[in-house]
């Protein structure tokens, strides 16, 4: 027959599966109660989040612990730990969860591109920003998971696919930068009906079986907009900093900083705002502003952050640039915007 106390010292080592602690130490075991006659044992247990595939697969495991040592049946009811108790474990089981995230000891350092509408120039900004990276002797890789476009290989002008060794999806390398992209695992990048868990899984997969080496900088190519995908990057990748891509016209950084507010939200810090499409420039060195003025500022007055670049609409007459249209050599004035980007960008991480 077993006791209250066997009942705890069975159930103590049990791990709660969200906050990596031991049910000891979370204080997670309560209420146990015995019923002698009918051999069932009834513990309520306390667990960082309820309702989940990982409290069912710890009640299986309960239960079998306790049925092998005696009950004959056991009634587990859950309920969620005290706000304090998940407070004080969080953040420690949040750094272990990316220790993990991709494999190596050394995690890069990850930043989002992020912007509220599509058409921006998020993809642009990812691609040059990366190159810039490259340039200042990181190690870079891109995710691009912007599911309306998966735009990278071809702004890239990336041909190949990846090549899979092993167990382990090899990512595409083109002038010293590692891509991996959605697009390269869909039929002729036919339209996909995404839904936000299939997207999650897609992303943390290309965490856990890309090949990526030892990256300094993991940049993200979001889908435009605050919805899920955004949602489970927070979750899954706390350390990650925001970089939002807005355009001048006012309105367009109001909407821009609906995704901002969300990064405050989920404590992510934002790196600042790039202004695209900022102002055109004529032959003769004059500024024209084609789509308004201000927007940028406004933004990062809302967010209480900077604008670390402002990049002109490329001016069509230009002669096609060695590489693809829209990746900036590093002596081309946008290039060289680009690279004003990038060192602000390295400082912060470097500082923090
Ligand atoms: N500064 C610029 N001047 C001129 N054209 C630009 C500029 N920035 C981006 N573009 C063009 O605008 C189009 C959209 O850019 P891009 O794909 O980078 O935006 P996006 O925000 O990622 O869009 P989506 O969310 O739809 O994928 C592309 O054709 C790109 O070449």
């Amino acid at each position: 027959m077993l006791s209250e106390e066997k009942v705890r010292e069975l159930l103590n080592p049990v791990q709660d599966p969200f906050l990596h602690k031991t049910l000891e130490e979370t204080g997670g075991i309560n209420n146990i109660s015995i019923k002698e006659e009918k051999n069932h044992v009834s513990v309520k247990i306390g667990i960082a989040k309820t309702n989940t595939a990982e409290q069912m697969q710890m009640q299986q495991e309960m239960v079998g612990i306790l049925k092998k040592n005696g009950a004959s049946t056991v009634g587990l009811r859950f309920e969620q730990l005290p706000d304090d108790v998940i407070q004080k474990y969080q953040p420690a089981a949040e750094e272990e969860q990316e220790k993990t995230l991709m494999g190596g000891d050394k995690q890069p350092n990850f930043i989002a591109v992020a912007s509220a509408k599509g058409g921006v120039g998020k993809s642009t900004v990812t691609v040059n920003l990366a190159m810039s990276l490259m340039r200042l002797g990181k190690k870079v890789g891109i995710i691009d998971a912007d599911i309306y476009g998966f735009s990278v290989p071809d702004m890239m002008g990336i041909e190949n696919r990846p090549q899979v060794r092993g167990e382990k999806i090899i990512p595409v390398e083109r002038f010293g930068v590692q891509v991996i992209s959605m697009g390269f695992f869909v039929e002729d990048n036919a339209p996909v009906i995404w839904r936000g868990p299939m997207l999650g899984k897609m992303l943390s997969s290309f965490f856990k079986e890309v090949e990526w080496g030892d990256l300094d900088y993991l940049l993200l190519d979001l889908p435009p907009g605050t919805g899920d995908i955004a949602m489970d990057v927070h979750e899954m990748i706390p350390s990650c900093k925001e970089l939002i891509v807005s355009t001048p016209h006012p309105s367009a950084a109001f909407v821009a900083a609906r995704a901002g507010q969300m990064a405050l939200k989920t404590d992510h810090e934002i790196l600042g705002i790039v202004e695209n499409m900022a102002y055109y420039e004529s032959r003769t060195g004059e500024k024209e502003y084609v789509f308004g003025k201000g927007g940028g500022d406004k933004l990062a007055e809302a967010l209480d952050t900077k604008v670390l670049g402002r990049l002109p609409l490329q001016q069509p007459y230009e002669e096609e640039d060695e590489f693809s249209p829209s990746v900036y050599q590093q002596d081309h004035p946008i290039g060289k915007e680009y690279h004003k980007v990038a060192s602000k960008i390295v400082a912060n991480f470097e500082e923090t």
